[in-house]
């Protein structure tokens, strides 16, 4: 299996995290990319492949581009005003102030565009976003004129931004940005199928009201775990997408048996749906060990889960998520990548 990589993800060196109230250094650390490329090697995957450079256009063919323009200058309009910190959202509009006006000041303009407070922009995050765009292009690219699966080691991950919203880390939606360039090649229905622990809000509000990506994500029950106001079972798409949203919530706590149990439900649906391309967001935080997350995956589990994935029979293209049990990482998405062509 072809693996996509651009050193250029590690651009992004954010030293802070607000977490528990407290500045730490962000879960989503550089380190994570090096230990997963470590991982891969160890398991036999070599072929590593560095990115062509795609430009905007992908990007804005998802993501607003009043929002990519302020990905591009927030962290110069932040420095412009001397502070010492990194930027971080920190007043938004809420249920009773709506804000109808984008304000023109950084700090409102972050608040506009944040989801939360858990992801700060420094040096580096456009570049990095822009490289790990590239990296799941470049891997789409080839498991379309291939048909064989590959692996978009992105970095940062995609799935909790919006059309118009960063944050849980993400910036770019990978997944999402991949997805339309497929249906632009003339594909006419793909699947998102989004196995990380938390819900890819940002990918189900990208695609909710429309019926040529179906996504189905298995993850953490919104009401205890992040990103806590979307991801409930009743969410199934609106308009012309109703159907084509499928969500699975499960319990903290969760292990393989209901895991596997429920991703063969999952599977069914992307079957009877008639997609063409399979498209996993991998995040591999529902390993047992996440320390922020909570279900009980073993690495071995990740093998099976791959093996469940090639099951499918789709040309898949499997995008990195999350994942921040660093010292591990590497083993559990080999494994998955393992598990995958174990059958072929
Ligand atoms: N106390 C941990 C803060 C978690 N912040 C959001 C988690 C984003 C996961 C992305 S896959
Ligand atoms: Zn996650």
């Amino acid at each position: 299996m072809r693996i996509y990589h651009s050193e250029m993800s590690k651009a992004r060196r954010a030293r802070t995290e607000l977490d528990g109230g407290q500045l730490v250094p962000p879960w989503e650390c550089p380190e994570r990319v090096d230990m997963i490329l470590a991982g891969l090697r160890k398991a036999g995957f070599t072929e590593m492949v560095e990115p062509a450079e795609h430009g905007l256009a992908p990007v804005l063919a998802v993501h607003d581009a009043d929002y990519v323009d302020f990905l591009a200058t927030c962290w110069d309009d932040w420095q412009a005003l001397g502070r010492e910190g990194e930027a971080i959202a920190w007043i938004w509009p809420t249920r009773t102030m709506p804000g109808r006006r984008i304000p023109s000041c950084v700090d409102g303009r972050l608040g506009h565009y944040a989801l939360g407070a858990d992801t700060s922009i420094c040096g580096g995050t456009f570049e990095a976003a822009q490289a790990s765009k590239d990296v799941a292009l470049s891997a789409l690219d080839h498991v379309l004129a291939t048909g064989e699966p590959a692996f978009g080691l992105c970095r940062p991950p995609g799935h909790h931004a919006a059309v118009d919203q960063f944050g849980g880390y993400c910036f770019f939606n990978n997944a999402a940005v991949a997805a339309q360039r497929a249906l632009d090649a003339g594909l006419s229905r793909v699947a998102i199928l989004d196995v990380d622990f938390h819900h890819g809000n940002g990918t189900q509000q990208i695609f909710e009201q429309r019926s040529d990506v179906l996504f189905v994500s298995i993850h953490g029950d919104p009401m205890t775990c992040f990103p806590y106001f979307m991801g409930h079972a009743d969410e199934v798409g609106e308009g012309e997408g109703a159907g084509y949203t499928v969500n699975y919530p499960l319990p903290e706590g969760t292990g393989a048996e209901v895991w596997f149990h429920v991703l063969e439900a999952a599977k069914e649906r992307i079957r009877e749906t008639g997609c063409e391309l399979l498209i996993v967001s991998l995040g591999v935080d529902t390993f047992e060990d996440d320390p922020i997350s909570a279900f009980k995956l073993s690495s071995d589990d990740f093998t099976e889960m791959g093996r469940r994935l090639g099951a499918l029979g789709l040309p898949t293209l499997l995008l990195m998520e999350g994942g921040y049990a660093v010292e591990e990482i590497g083993v559990n998405v080999a494994n998955v990548l393992s598990g995958m062509t174990s059958g072929v």
